[in-house]
């Protein structure tokens, strides 16, 4: 795992864009389309606002969700939203975006056409996470029904999860997909998040979902 520590939040959101833009034009030299998975929350935002004008060839990239919270695309918590606000804009505009979210009422009735939607993208060529204050990452969160199965090395692709501590049902890739990736980031703001991230090392993956993916991770941090 490398980390890469940043004076300050701009600083970060600027040079972590530079790498990802880097990441998939190298991607896009190997192949003729890439996957490129984000998270939602409140971190990758400006990242998506440096991001969106890079001059890569977004005509060849498919845009995926690490996750997804069961609102509909038009509401303020809806990653998907934030993805068609913030990244997929300008240049970016040109990307694809995979669809993670169905009109259904619940998770688990989208699964299996999310699931088919995707698989004949993956594995995801760039990844960006991001990780909650309690170690999670993508909608991977400690103490969910369902945890270990997302977790396990032969895990399904796509999972409905039902976190106890989040507001809305959950759907998200699991640990196979996300651990898969050929560059995998992690973006995490504050200190409460750096040590999080420093126990981590020490707990087991259902205490802190974040170590499943820590093998060839980059950890970009500001305070
Ligand atoms: O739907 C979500 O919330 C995200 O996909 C989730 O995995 C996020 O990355 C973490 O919860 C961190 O969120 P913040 O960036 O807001 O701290």
């Amino acid at each position: 795992m490398d980390f890469v520590e940043y004076a300050d939040r701009e600083l970060m959101a600027i040079d972590l864009a530079n790498k990802l833009a880097g990441a998939l034009r190298a991607a896009l030299a190997r192949s003729e389309r890439v996957l490129f998975a984000v998270p939602g929350g409140s971190t990758p935002g400006p990242v998506f606002d440096a991001l969106c004008a890079a001059r890569i060839d977004w005509a060849s990239v498919d845009v995926l969700l690490t996750d997804e919270r069961w609102v509909r695309p038009d509401h303020p918590r809806s990653n998907t939203r934030l993805v068609r606000e913030r990244l997929l804009v300008e240049r970016a505009a040109a990307a694809t975006l995979l669809p993670m979210y169905q009109p259904t009422d619940t998770p688990e009735e989208a699964v299996a056409r999310v699931t088919e939607a995707i698989a004949p993208h993956l594995p995801i060529s760039v990844l960006l996470l991001g990780m909650g204050d309690d170690g999670h990452v993508a909608s991977l969160f400690p103490g969910t029904e369902g945890l270990a199965a997302a977790l396990a090395e032969d895990a399904a692709p796509v999972m409905a999860l039902r976190p106890p501590e989040a507001e809305e049902p959950r759907l998200t890739l699991t640990r196979p997909v996300l651990d898969g990736a050929l560059s995998k980031h992690l973006a995490i703001v504050g200190e409460t998040k750096r040590a999080v991230l420093e126990r981590a090392q020490r707990r087991s993956e259902a205490e802190a979902p974040v170590r499943a993916v820590l093998g060839g991770l980059t950890v970009h941090w500001a305070p």
